[in-house]
């Protein structure tokens, strides 16, 4: 086994997560530190301006080069930290993920700006990157790609279950149950918003980056009228593998919610999150959700899931550290295409056949 360092950058926009992890690419062994390096509100300003933009950008766009360095110094600080933090232990790959500006699927695309190059001259360590391209090119959706992490992690369980990460996005791995010979299904998909309209929504309404604790949407009421018109969108009965972009109906959603109340708009989309995941038309009903991502921290989520769902648990319980997850995910990624296995399968991201993520420099 090898140290590994992961760096994700979510749809969140709020910072850079890196963690340490050891592993083979299949087997998982001790898990390192991990921290967060959060983005100044300057940065993340200008990243969501480019989000906001980036259908008609070209990549050689003067403000697209000068954030796209900003990040990755930003990136190049975590490493810094983390290894200073983790002192002696060296990674001897990290996987980058680079931040995602644009998902478009049904083109082919998903753009993830990031200077590797750079990040690897700077941190002396071989960097893996471009996750998401060769999935694109082999009919795939390019996302989600937790699902080996998650698979990996659960290995030992044998019900079905499910892990649920609500970030700005949410999407989730389905394990089916275990056959005699230990093999599972595995499916996944992105199931809808996890926070991202409700950040902007809170933005908008009391200036604060997200509804914190879910104080907003805990004094709303959901309009079930709204909900309905909102989960009328048609993605939402589309069979999974299916990825979104972080302003996939964006818009729509939002015109929807514009008359109500601050407290009743909190509430109905945070409705809209959980009954997003509610309706999926999954293969298997899994027995247990494992829920992953800052989302776990706001209880109107929770508790929605709870009553939608049943069984639903913060995968702290499991003893992982539901922040550092997608990081460590990266790590294990670079780690499997330094050795040329497999990271996406037709079930998780609707590629043709078992897809390598990633590329070296
Ligand atoms: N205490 C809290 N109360 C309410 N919401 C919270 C809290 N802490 C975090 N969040 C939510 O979690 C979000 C960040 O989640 P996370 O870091 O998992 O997203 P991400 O990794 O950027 O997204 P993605 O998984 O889509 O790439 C915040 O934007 C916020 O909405
Ligand atoms: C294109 C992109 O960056 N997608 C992210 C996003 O954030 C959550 C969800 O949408 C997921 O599909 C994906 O990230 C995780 C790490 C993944 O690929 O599994």
């Amino acid at each position: 086994m090898v140290w590994a360092l992961g760096l994700m950058s979510g749809t969140s926009l709020d910072g850079v997560d890196a963690a340490l992890i050891e592993t083979d690419g299949v087997r998982i062994g001790r898990m390192g530190p991990s921290l967060t390096v959060p983005y100044s509100p300057e940065l993340r300003a200008r990243t969501r301006e480019l989000l906001d933009r980036a259908a008609g950008l070209a990549p050689d766009d003067a403000e697209v080069l000068a954030v796209t360095r900003e990040l990755t110094l930003r990136h190049v600080e975590a490493v810094r930290l983390l290894r200073e933090k983790a002192s002696g232990l060296e990674p001897a790959v990290i996987g980058f993920h680079g931040q995602t500006i644009l998902h478009q699927p049904e083109r082919g695309r998903s753009w993830q700006i990031g200077d590797a190059r750079l990040l690897q001259d700077l941190c002396s360590v071989p960097v893996i990157h471009d996750f998401r391209s060769r999935d694109l090119e082999n009919g795939g959706e390019g996302a989600p790609l937790v699902p080996v992490f998650h698979a990996a992690l659960l290995q030992q369980e044998q019900r079905p279950v499910a892990v649920l990460n609500i970030g700005g996005v949410a999407n989730v791995t389905v394990l089916g149950a275990q056959d005699q010979h230990g093999q599972r299904g595995v499916w996944a998909c992105d199931t809808g918003p996890g926070n991202a309209l409700l950040d902007d929504w809170a933005l908008r309404h009391t200036g604060k980056p997200c509804d914190f604790g879910g104080a907003l949407a805990s004094s709303g009421t959901v309009r079930q009228d709204v909900l309905e018109e909102l989960l009328a969108i048609p993605y939402f009965t589309r069979p999974m593998p299916k990825s979104l972009d972080r302003l996939s109906f964006h818009s729509e959603a939002m015109a929807y919610v514009r008359d109500l109340s601050a407290e009743d708009g909190a509430a109905t989309l945070a409705a809209f999150t959980v009954e997003a995941v509610a309706r999926t038309p999954f293969p298997v009903q899994p027995e247990t959700w494992f829920v992953a991502g800052g989302g776990r921290h706001n209880p109107v989520l929770m508790d929605g899931l709870r009553r939608c769902l049943g069984n639903v648990a913060s995968v702290d319980v499991l003893g992982w550290d539901g922040d550092a997850l997608e990081a460590q995910c990266f790590g294990l990624l670079a780690v499997r295409c330094q050795r040329g296995l497999p990271s996406s399968w037709p079930g998780t991201t609707g590629v043709r056949q078992p897809c390598i993520a990633g590329r070296a420099l």
